[in-house]
């Protein structure tokens, strides 16, 4: 979406009705009478923004402004079913936006075919979901819904709630889908003490197993016999949509629980009533029904032992903050002419996102495979090449990397990647030196994957002889990271962390356009890329030293794609406890703690918690070393200088004089100083830091 939007646009928003409920909380944005908070502004610049939740039927008032929108902003909550007929209606719509997760409320290929872009705020509210799932998965366990009903209704018996009431510790749970919630939802599960199993079309990253303790499951069918608890995760798709029917409903143990928030219409709803009323189902909870509002006579508000509500997991307060937030900077990128952050699309230009593809391909493997390589480079052995040995050693067979095919016949080649420590000396130091930087800028990309596994052997194991090259040798690496074959970039990742490794703060001044491209890796690649990009990056914050590298990050903590954001403060959070007590103070605490306050109300959860990280160490850090670090306004005051009996300047003072009265606030509500709000919006008082000095 290049060209220029300048004039008006007519744009029409479907949210649910917040009636008396609406003035209630200033920052309850989802609703019809709140409109995301957006009105003003863009009454102000001119467009006409209609705000309904009149979204069925042919009288509707959404189908009055079919014929003339340009934008559609609708949420899961509320949806408005943008079907082939309404789109086919809508001449002037461009732009489908979803304040929210989930835009399965679209007819997504009429929308492809149409060419309007379909875009979310994703990671919006995936914190809030997996909150909610890990309740209901209590809720379930622990026979809740009777106990409550009971005290309700003035009754008392306790053994009509425990005969099938279970602790969750040592149960198995199964998440269907390990995305972006399914992930939050195991790191959530692993203090529980369960046996935590995942299935996903992408196997996650090693670290995120080891962090959750989950073990892959490539098979639905041979993860699905073993849970106590399934929970689904993945979007409603034309591959899910369905998916747990009767068949799929019985492989699963008898009895098993069974969170849903992911989309109602991913289970066969028959199947699911007749599988709890037979008791194959132990327990059955969601927020998402099909269709929504989910009519009074959906059975699933009938069956028994449900914990079902209405759609609310994704639309807590903090939600809403960060949907309304994220729909309003696309709107203001869309204006411009701009293009959204490469996650939010869901429809662009024509093409859906792979996992909403039907031609959406199976896991990715270790190693790549690249089925379009021609045979006529098939006579070099790049395993042999790589690992530094002889080109014409034999192949070990579990390592085939190459087919033998006749001249002119594509060939299959798979390249290896081999660990740091598994790498072996080149043979003539002198001459790979020589050729290296050829190889480097060659326009095989093989030769480039070979030259860049020699730039690693050599920073290995001849670190000085290649020192005075870095100068040449990085811009090229940065080049490789562009580079279109994953491949390449993934080897140029490894390249990078071995260089981190080994020159460390020799390379500060060519450090930008490495740690630009790595963040760009680490943030929207394929998964294996992005993986070696994060090992290069924590290679960097493990080895650069942090006065050097702090400033060059602080920049990124800015960038306008949240997902380089969130990769920045990952390592922001990991450089600022390398400082120490003395180098924070010199570098200056006043301004760490602003760069990470500004981090806390970021869209991505990832940037967040990084900041609370960052926050929690300085806040420590402060306390330490207090009165040894005082802010400036209190080294100004000269009566405070000469006044041994002045009060501790407290870390709660601290923050209220360095930053803005909200930012202080949310800083010291997460390192647990003062102002927790309640549900009325009421400020009560936490533990006081001053108490602790
Ligand atoms: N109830 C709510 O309020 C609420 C809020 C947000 C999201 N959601 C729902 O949750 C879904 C997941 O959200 P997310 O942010 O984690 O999305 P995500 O894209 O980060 O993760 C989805 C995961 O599902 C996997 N997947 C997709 N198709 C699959 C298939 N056929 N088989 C196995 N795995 C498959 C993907 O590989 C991915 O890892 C959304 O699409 C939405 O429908 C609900």
């Amino acid at each position: 979406m290049t060209q220029k939007i300048s004039d008006s646009k007519k744009i029409v928003g479907v949210f649910y009705k917040a009636n008396e409920y609406a003035s209630k909380n200033p920052n309850f944005l989802g609703c019809v009478e709140n409109a995301l908070g957006i009105r003003n502004w863009l009454e102000s610049l001119g467009h006409h923004y209609i705000v309904t939740d009149d979204k069925e039927g042919p009288d509707c008032e959404l189908e009055k402004h079919i014929p003339d929108l340009h934008v559609l902003i609708s949420t899961p909550f509320h949806p408005a079913y943008v079907t082939a007929e309404r789109i086919k209606k809508a001449k002037n719509l461009q732009l489908l936006l979803t304040a929210g997760i989930g835009s399965d409320h679209i007819d997504l290929q009429a929308a492809a075919a149409a060419g309007l872009t379909v875009a979310e705020v994703t990671g919006s509210n995936v914190v809030s979901v997996a909150e909610d799932e890990l309740m209901r998965i209590l809720i379930l366990m622990r026979n809740f819904v009777p106990g409550y009903n009971q005290v309700v209704n003035g009754e008392w018996n306790v053994a009509g709630i425990a005969y099938r009431a279970y602790d969750l510790e040592g149960k198995t749970v199964g998440t269907v889908g390990a995305g972006r919630i399914g992930k939050l939802l195991l790191q959530r599960l692993k203090p529980f003490g369960c046996n935590l199993l995942y299935h996903d079309r992408l196997q996650m990253g090693p670290e995120m197993e080891k962090e959750t303790g989950a073990k892959y499951v490539e098979s639905l069918d041979e993860m699905l016999p073993k849970c106590d608890v399934v929970v689904v995760n993945t979007p409603l798709t034309e591959k899910t949509r369905g998916m747990f029917n009767k068949e799929m409903i019985g492989k699963m143990k008898k009895g098993v629980l069974i969170v849903n928030n992911a989309r109602g219409a991913i289970m066969d709803r028959q199947a699911v009533v007749e599988a709890v009323e037979s008791g194959h189902i132990g327990g059955y909870s969601g927020d998402v029904w099909d269709p929504q509002p989910a009519p009074k006579d959906h059975p699933w508000r009938y069956m028994p032992n449900q914990a079902m509500t209405p759609h609310i997991s994704g639309t807590t307060i903090d939600a809403q903050l960060r949907y309304a937030a994220g729909t309003k900077d696309m709107l203001e990128k869309y204006f411009k002419g701009e293009d959204f952050p490469a996650q939010n699309y869901i429809v662009k230009d024509g093409e859906l996102a792979p996992q909403y593809s039907l031609q959406d391909s199976s896991p990715l493997p270790v190693t790549e495979k690249m089925s379009e390589y021609k045979a006529s480079l098939t006579n070099k052995p790049c395993v042999g090449k790589m690992n530094g040995k002889s080109e014409d050693k034999p192949l070990p067979s579990s390592l085939a990397l190459e087919t033998e095919k006749p001249e002119g016949e594509k060939a299959t080649v798979e390249v290896e990647y081999i660990e740091s420590e598994n790498l072996n000396d080149v043979e003539d130091a002198d001459a790979v030196l020589k050729s290296v930087l050829a190889g480097l800028d060659s326009k095989d990309w093989v030769s480039v994957c070979d030259a860049l596994n020699n730039v690693r052997r050599l920073s290995i194991f001849h670190k000085d002889a290649m020192l005075h090259m870095l100068e040449k040798v990085i811009p090229l690496v940065v080049k490789s990271l562009k580079n279109p074959r994953s491949a390449v970039c993934k080897t140029a990742c490894m390249t990078s962390a071995d260089i981190f490794c080994a020159y460390n703060d020799h390379i500060t001044d060519l450090l930008d356009s490495l740690l630009t491209q790595l963040l760009l890796k680490s943030s929207q690649d394929k998964r294996f890329v992005c993986e070696s990009a994060d090992k290069a990056l924590t290679s960097m914050t493990s080895y650069v030293s942090p006065t050097l590298l702090l400033p060059k990050l602080q920049p990124c903590l800015k960038n306008r794609n949240p997902r380089i954001r969130a990769k920045a403060s990952l390592c922001f959070s990991r450089s600022v406890p390398r400082l120490g007590v003395e180098g924070i103070k010199e570098y200056g605490i006043d301004e760490l703690v602003q760069a990470a306050a500004s981090q806390l109300s970021d869209q991505l959860p990832e940037s967040r918690e990084a900041a609370r990280t960052v926050l929690l160490e300085l806040q420590t850090v402060y306390e330490k070393a207090h009165p040894l670090i005082k802010p400036d306004t209190a080294s100004s005051s000269p009566e405070e200088e000469h006044n041994p009996e002045a009060e501790p300047i407290t870390w709660e003072i601290f923050c209220q004089s360095k930053l803005s009265a909200l930012s202080a606030q949310a800083v010291l509500r997460v390192t647990n100083v003062v102002a927790v709000t309640t549900r009325d919006g009421l400020v009560t008082t936490g533990s006081s830091s001053s108490s602790q000095l």
